[in-house]
């Protein structure tokens, strides 16, 4: 069975964070792992607060699952500060892992950040030279490339700059700003843009996690990066399509469709 690590913070409602990340690990047939780098007290209407776990436990964690078990891909989300970015990306360089797929989370869907704003630089420095594959959304983007995205070809440029950051690949996705669901991957010879209907919903808690994590698996399962996106962006899709009508902010995504859906 292939074997896939979330480093992440936990969301007790379970819609986004490390939850969402072993939901949809399960829902693609990998061993899902996790290491967990902060407990944020949220649910689908706002985040209440936030507590790191201290560095020496990460690494520790880290260490546990490489002292053992490996990985064939890891996928980074919520890392609450520069602290917490230097000690991850130290334990990367150490193990090295295959197919390092980041999330560079900002903000959680009400606007609160999950990312104090002056560690973009440690993220930028440290830890964006060491992926295979960066998925900002676009304020992300904005941030991290320091240009405003307006437009299909600002999210191109955009993606250019961040990829000349060190990164091995770029997919910007374009869920919440442009007409249609337009994500663009770009690994510095090809941009592939991957384009669906924008569906019609609030519930939409966790779909940057969702999207993330299901690309690492099927990185772990041997798909290509473009194959791997391609079968992720149709799975986030689906998962958004069958949403569940949990909690009275932004509810989940369906992450098991192909087992049970609302109807059933
Ligand atoms: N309403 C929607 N209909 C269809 N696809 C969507 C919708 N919202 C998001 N997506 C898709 O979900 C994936 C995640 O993108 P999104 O921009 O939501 O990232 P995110 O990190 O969750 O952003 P945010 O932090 O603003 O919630 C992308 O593939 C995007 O195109
Ligand atoms: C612990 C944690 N991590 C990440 C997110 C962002 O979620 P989204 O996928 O909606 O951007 C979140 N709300 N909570």
């Amino acid at each position: 069975m292939k074997k896939v690590l979330t480093i992440a913070g936990s969301d007790p409602s379970g819609g986004a964070g490390i939850q969402a990340d072993i939901k949809t690990m399960s829902a693609h047939g990998v061993y899902a792992m996790s290491v967990i780098v902060s407990i944020v007290a949220e649910n689908t209407m706002r985040v209440i607060d936030i507590e790191d776990v201290s560095l020496k436990m990460i690494d520790e964690q880290i260490d546990s699952i490489y002292e053992d078990i490996g990985t064939d891909a890891v996928k980074i989300g919520m890392l609450s500060n520069s602290d917490i970015m230097s000690t991850v990306a130290d334990k990367l360089l150490e193990y090295k892992p295959n197919n390092i797929v980041l999330d560079p989370v900002m903000y959680a869907k009400g606007g609160n950040a999950l990312m104090q704003e002056n560690s973009i630089n440690t993220l930028i420095e440290k830890l964006i030279p060491l992926c295979d594959l960066i998925t900002p959304n676009i304020p992300e983007a904005e941030k991290i490339s320091q240009m405003k995205i307006s437009t299909l070809s600002d999210m191109k440029e955009a993606s250019e700059k961040i990829l000349n950051l060190g990164c091995r690949a770029v997919l910007l996705k374009g869920g919440h700003y442009i007409g249609d669901a337009i994500d663009v991957l770009y690994d510095g010879n090809t941009f592939t843009e991957y384009k669906t209907e924008k569906i019609d919903t609030k519930n939409t808690h966790g779909t940057g996690c969702t999207l993330s994590s299901s690309i690492a698996s099927n990185l772990a399962l041997g798909y290509s990066l473009e194959e791997a996106v391609s079968l992720s962006k149709k799975y986030i899709t689906e998962a958004i399509k069958n949403d569940i009508h949990i909690g009275k902010g932004n509810g989940p995504v369906n992450h098991f469709f192909n087992f049970f859906n609302k109807e059933a």
